[in-house]
Order: C-alpha cells, then sequence, then structure tokens
C-alpha cells in the first residue's frame, strides 16, 4: 500500500480457551482509510479485532503508527484508538446509566482522575450523540433502550473519544436501514477527516463500499486488497463456499448471496 501503516500485525497468534484460534497473522492496515474484515462465522474476526486493540494477550507483535502497542500507556492507547465492540443487552453494567453518562464514558481517557467533565468533554458527548441522533434520549437509562438505539448510543460513545483509530466490532448489528446508511456517512465523514476505520462487518454490501478489505476464514488471513478488484471477489467466493455473486450497479459493488 502506498499509505502509511496504522496498524500492523506481524506472526500475531491468539488462543481461546485451549485453542488457538488466530495463526500467524501478518497484516497492515493502512491509515486514513476504511478497511472491513469480513469470513465466515468463527473465522477469527472479532479475536484479530481485539488483538489490534489490544484487548486481548496474543503472540507476536501489533504495532500503532510503528510503535509496539504494549509500550503505550493504557490512557494513551484509549485516546488514540476507539472501540466499539458487540454491545449485547442485559450483559453490561452500563444498563443503568444514563444515555449521556454512557457517552462520556468515552471521554475518561481524556480526564484527569475524578476530575468533572470539562467543556470540551461535554461538546464532544454532544456532537456524538447528535451524529447518532441519540441527543434525545440522553436522560433515558442504556438498559431501557432497544437494541438498534443501544448500538447508536454505544457507537456515540466510540465517536466521542475521538480517537485517531476506530476499531468496531459488527457496528451495524440491530441497525435499521437509514441508521445503517448514516453510519456509513459518519465512517466516509472520519476518513475524511484523516482518520483510520476498522470494523469487522456481516453485511457484505456494506463491507465492500469500504476503501479495502480484509477476507479472513479459520483464523487467517487469506486476501487483502480492494473491495473492487476481482481477487478480493475471488476470495470472498472461495470463503463463503462460492455462495456468494458480485454485481456492479449504480456505481457501486453487492454481494448477492444464492
Ligand atoms: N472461549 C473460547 N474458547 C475456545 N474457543 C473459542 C472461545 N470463544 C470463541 N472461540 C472460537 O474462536 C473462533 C473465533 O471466534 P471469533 O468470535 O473471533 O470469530 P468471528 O469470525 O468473529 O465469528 P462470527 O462471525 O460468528 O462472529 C471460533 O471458532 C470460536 O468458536
Amino acid at each position: 500500500m502506498s499509505t502509511p501503516a496504522a496498524l500492523e500485525a506481524r506472526g500475531v497468534s491468539a488462543r481461546l480457551g485451549l485453542a488457538e484460534v488466530l495463526h500467524g497473522i501478518d497484516l497492515s492496515l493502512a491509515s486514513g482509510r476504511w478497511t472491513s474484515i469480513v469470513g465466515p462465522n468463527g473465522a477469527g474476526k472479532s479475536t484479530l479485532l481485539k488483538v489490534l486493540a489490544g484487548l486481548l494477550a496474543h503472540g507476536g507483535e501489533v504495532r500503532l503508527h510503528g510503535q509496539a502497542l504494549s509500550t503505550l500507556p493504557g490512557r494513551a492507547r484509549a485516546r488514540r484508538l476507539s472501540w466499539l465492540g458487540q454491545g449485547v443487552a442485559g450483559e453490561g453494567s452500563a444498563d443503568d446509566l444514563t444515555v449521556y453518562d454512557v457517552a462520556m464514558l468515552g471521554r475518561l481517557p481524556h480526564q484527569r482522575w475524578l476530575a468533572a467533565p470539562s467543556a470540551a468533554d461535554r461538546a464532544a458527548v454532544e456532537r456524538a450523540l447528535r451524529s447518532t441522533q441519540a441527543w434525545d434520549w440522553r436522560e433515558r437509562p442504556l438498559g431501557q433502550l432497544s437494541g438498534g438505539e443501544r448500538q447508536r448510543v454505544l457507537l456515540a460513545r466510540a465517536l466521542a473519544v475521538e480517537a485517531e483509530l476506530l476499531l468496531m466490532d459488527e457496528p451495524l448489528a440491530n441497525l435499521d436501514p437509514p441508521h445503517q446508511a448514516d453510519w456509513m456517512r459518519t465512517v466516509q465523514a472520519l476518513v475524511a477527516e484523516g482518520k483510520t476505520v476498522v470494523s469487522v462487518l456481516h453485511e457484505l454490501n456494506a463491507a465492500l463500499a469500504a476503501d479495502a478489505m480484509v477476507v479472513m476464514a479459520a483464523g487467517r488471513v487469506t486476501h487483502h486488497g480492494g473491495c473492487g478488484d476481482a481477487a478480493t471477489h475471488r476470495a470472498l467466493e472461495a470463503v463463503f463456499d462460492h455462495r456468494v455473486a458480485f454485481h456492479h450497479v449504480a456505481g457501486q459493488w453487492l454481494a448477492l448471496p444464492h
């Protein structure tokens, strides 16, 4: 790639329980671009994203703009790298918090210990909640929201960090079509500002709108290339048992299952 790498994985392996689920992954993700990670269930996509975020013990090395992630102090890493995980309702201790306070959690890496939020923190939270159209619910507890509403609040929390790099695991889960389109516009705006976005996506058509795609199967990267490249489409066909076909419609690639 001609653009510099925001994130690099070198010889990365990872275990969950007794099983090794990532095997020798080498990857270089371009800065200022949106990369989608796709592959069948169990391929290791979420595990790889957690390793790239520094959230999971692993073999090998992950570098953020050339610096080993393991050498970055936690707060500095949390300011530079924002994480949106799979927010399953009822599993989080945040359910009793208001929407506003959940989004404010995204500002923790910017705040001094026990300090009250600054005007900049409050402005970032308001911007983030407004951009995901969650501002009107700011007084409601997270636990009382629908799945899609909750997802928009968790996205706002990730945006409120205002990090240079955003890692998102299935960000479109539970979102209705207009809010999926809004998410894509948000990502495009972030990339236009020079930020780097990496997202695990099951929705192939959304994933094909990215700048680049990482295809995974059985704990390995089988392909990394442009979303419009024939080689990328062949790699997707291979990992999905030749049950997807690609069509170029109205200026964009669509993948249809068959
Ligand atoms: N605690 C665990 N112990 C052992 N294996 C696990 C554990 N958790 C997950 N795995 C296995 O690790 C592999 C990778 O899981 P991962 O969640 O990274 O896959 P994924 O590509 O994100 O899948 P999906 O598309 O279904 O979300 C899977 O085969 C899964 O069964």
